[in-house]
């Protein structure tokens, strides 16, 4: 069968093997379709997780509460450039650039997010720098800081339960990854993709979030069952994704291809919104990126290189790899070392178009 018929599958895991204890048999299982999955899609849906009803219930209305105010309100938790925390208006941002791609209109990515992350002071026995885990800006608007924390420890939570399955997966001590993340430079970016009517050009090149892998390790998302998501396949065009019900979609970072010497790819995606009688249909997202402590040297792992082979990637720590890409979708610097990652999506863009000399048909 070639890569083009076969149909496009986001692989359904269910981890409660790993959350609520199980068998070393369930857990072997486990671990094996994480394997397939990653090795096949990069984008999993997953089950089991375990965080309850309530905590996301929480979540959402948080991201409804600080979104629904108006802009001048919202810009009032602008932090400066480079300080990946606080709120980020429409526009502010072009995620192809961190992927060493030219968008057709720079800095035209038209979601608004809000970000927290790990920082400094979470961590009084370490020295860490404040410009690489920066304070949180919490706005003031009633029991959105709770609420929001709730769900990021969680989130964490299962992102570090995912990290245990990944080393089960490639043949790695289960533990591998902890001493790596420990004090794992996270972010969560809540998104929320609108525009008011006044403000919707249709002639534009109107893009809710342009084509990007996400940076880190492994990226755990909360999504509304809106469309938007879109998804290179193996088949190298784009599929629309949506998480089945009680579902987080987790994906594959940058980090974990290099980790795994491209075994597991980082997927790319972006966000395209529908747009129904002239107005986008409102979207949200979360998505916490575990992205690895910061000094820590990513090289191939010994079971990710062939005996004889020499890895695909030069050793880089983790805050290398990060501010490289930041630089790209903040302030429109194109990070020409994305390599493998500008070269797929221009390969995904042109099989997308339809050939130049095709008229008519
Ligand atoms: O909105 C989404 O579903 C995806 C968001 C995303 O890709 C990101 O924040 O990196
Ligand atoms: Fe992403």
């Amino acid at each position: 069968m070639s890569a083009q018929s076969i149909p496009f599958v986001v692989p359904v895991v269910d981890i409660s093997a790993y959350v609520r204890g199980g068998t070393d048999a369930e857990r072997a299982a486990t671990a094996g379709a994480m394997d397939r999955a990653c090795s096949s899609v990069g984008f999993i849906q997953i089950l089991g997780h375990g965080i309850p009803d309530p905590v996301i219930q929480g979540l959402k209305d948080g991201v409804d509460a600080f979104f629904g105010q108006p802009l001048e309100a919202k810009k009032e938790y602008r932090l400066p450039a480079g300080v990946n925390r606080g709120y980020a208006p429409p526009k502010s941002e072009s995620l192809s650039l961190s992927a060493g791609v030219e968008s057709a209109s720079r800095m035209n990515d038209f979601f608004e997010a809000f970000n927290i992350g790990s920082q400094a002071s979470d961590f009084p026995d370490l020295d860490l720098s404040e410009a690489e885990y920066p304070a949180n800006a919490w706005p003031a608007v009633d029991g959105f800081r709770p609420a929001i924390e709730a769900y990021y420890a969680e989130a964490a939570r299962v992102a570090r339960t995912l990290t245990r399955i990944f080393a089960d997966a490639l043949g790695m001590p289960t533990e591998h990854f902890a001493p790596l993340t420990d004090h794992s430079l996270d972010v969560m970016r809540m998104n929320n993709y609108a525009l008011p009517e006044s403000t919707v050009d249709l002639d534009g090149d109107l893009t809710g979030m342009g084509e990007h892998t996400d940076y880190g390790i492994v990226t755990v998302l909360w999504a509304d069952q809106v469309p938007g998501l879109q998804v290179v396949g193996p088949d190298g065009t784009w599929h629309d994704v949506a998480p089945i019900d009680g579902a987080l979609l987790v994906n594959l970072g940058d980090i974990m291809g290099r980790w795994t010497n491209d075994r597991w790819m980082s997927t790319l995606h972006r966000v395209k919104p529908p747009i129904i009688n002239g107005t986008i249909r409102r979207r949200r997202s979360v998505a916490f990126f575990h992205d690895g402590n910061a000094e820590a040297v990513v090289d191939a792992l010994p079971t990710c290189v062939p005996a004889g082979e020499e890895p695909h990637y030069a050793p880089m720590t983790v805050i290398e790899n990060i501010t490289a890409k930041l630089a790209g979708s903040r302030n429109g610097q194109l990070y020409a070392g994305a390599g493998s990652v500008a070269a797929r999506i221009l390969a995904a863009t042109d099989r997308a178009k339809p050939p130049a000399n095709r008229r008519g048909t």
